[in-house]
């Protein structure tokens, strides 16, 4: 037997809209990673988070979650999930402390001491109408709610959005603290670059609802680089791993430093300096060229 060390697996995964296909997805998350989910406006980030919470039904493909079908295991698979997106809108009319008494009853790990600690931590009033709070006072209440029933798998959807500085390091450091047991996952859409560099292990860029990369971001500083060098032969041009070149001057983005550096070797063509590219510049890369 095999074992699979994956919280989350996604096969084939299609979903449908008017204007908009999301798929098809494969799509995996480790234990004890942070698996950062990035990519340009209407890319289909929020609708890839539900599909994994069954808010809305996928077309096709199959998810599994802590190793089980997510179809034939919804209410078992949830109870474990702590999900910050905009589950809350409906109950918009609740009090947060009288939305805590109702999400409690979906939870039987809820942890009222938790709860308590954390409105505390982030300042939310427990009198508050949850439809009239601000946009980051929302944000911060379901993440906060997310976290109260020690789940095992986190679902972010760009949890900082709105929120202010000393709160969005507040959810880092509960983020960093959710994971130290090392059995945990979070899945985290986000557009904030500072996010992917301090808190995900893994990044996934969608574009148009299609997946067009994923790297370990370790390792971006391994394969990613720009290089310039004394001309670009047409044989380089036709590379895969030439993301980007110019010829004025004559310099070249790619993605596979060592295959273009044996290709330029093998063209005698001289690299007159090589520079490593951030995270944030591979994003820019990977989601501008797609548009
Ligand atoms: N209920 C719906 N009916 C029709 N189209 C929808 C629906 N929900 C989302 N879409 C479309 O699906 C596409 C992806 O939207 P989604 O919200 O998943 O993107 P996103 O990557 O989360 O965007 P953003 O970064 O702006 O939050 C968009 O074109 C959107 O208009």
């Amino acid at each position: 037997m095999t074992t699979t060390t994956s919280l989350i697996k996604v096969k084939n995964l299609r979903k449908q809209y008017k204007k908009f296909i999301l798929g098809p997805i494969d799509f995996e998350v480790e234990m004890g990673t942070i698996v950062g989910l990035v990519g340009g406006n209407g890319s289909g980030k929020s609708t890839f988070l539900r599909l994994l919470m069954q808010i809305i039904k996928a077309d096709e493909g199959q998810i599994d979650i802590f190793n089980q079908s997510l179809q034939e295991n919804e209410v078992e698979i949830k109870q474990k999930i702590g999900y910050a997106g905009e589950l809350l809108e409906p109950f918009g009319h609740l009090h947060v402390s009288e939305l805590a008494s109702l999400i409690s009853y979906w939870y039987p790990r809820w942890d009222n001491e938790r709860y308590k600690h954390l409105i505390q931590r982030y300042q939310i009033d427990p009198e508050e109408t949850f439809a009239k709070a601000s946009k980051g006072t929302k944000k911060k209440i379901d993440f906060v709610f997310a976290l109260c029933h020690h789940p095992t798998l986190l679902l972010l959807d760009e949890p900082t959005s709105g929120v202010d500085i000393i709160s969005q390091r507040k959810m880092r450091e509960d983020i960093m603290t959710f994971m130290e047991n090392g059995e945990k996952s979070v899945l985290l859409a986000t557009h904030v670059v500072e996010e992917v560099n301090k808190l995900c292990d893994y990044v996934t860029v969608l574009d148009a609802g299609k997946v067009v990369e994923s790297f370990n971001k370790d390792d971006v500083y391994e394969h990613w680089a720009r290089m310039w060098v004394s001309y670009i032969p047409d044989s380089v041009k036709q590379q895969a791993y030439v993301v980007q070149y110019d010829v004025e001057p004559c310099q070249i983005v790619t993605n596979n430093m060592n295959a273009l550096g044996a290709l330029l070797e093998q063209e005698q063509v001289t690299i007159t300096h090589t520079q490593r590219l951030t995270v944030e510049e591979v994003l820019e890369f990977l989601i501008e060229d797609q548009q």
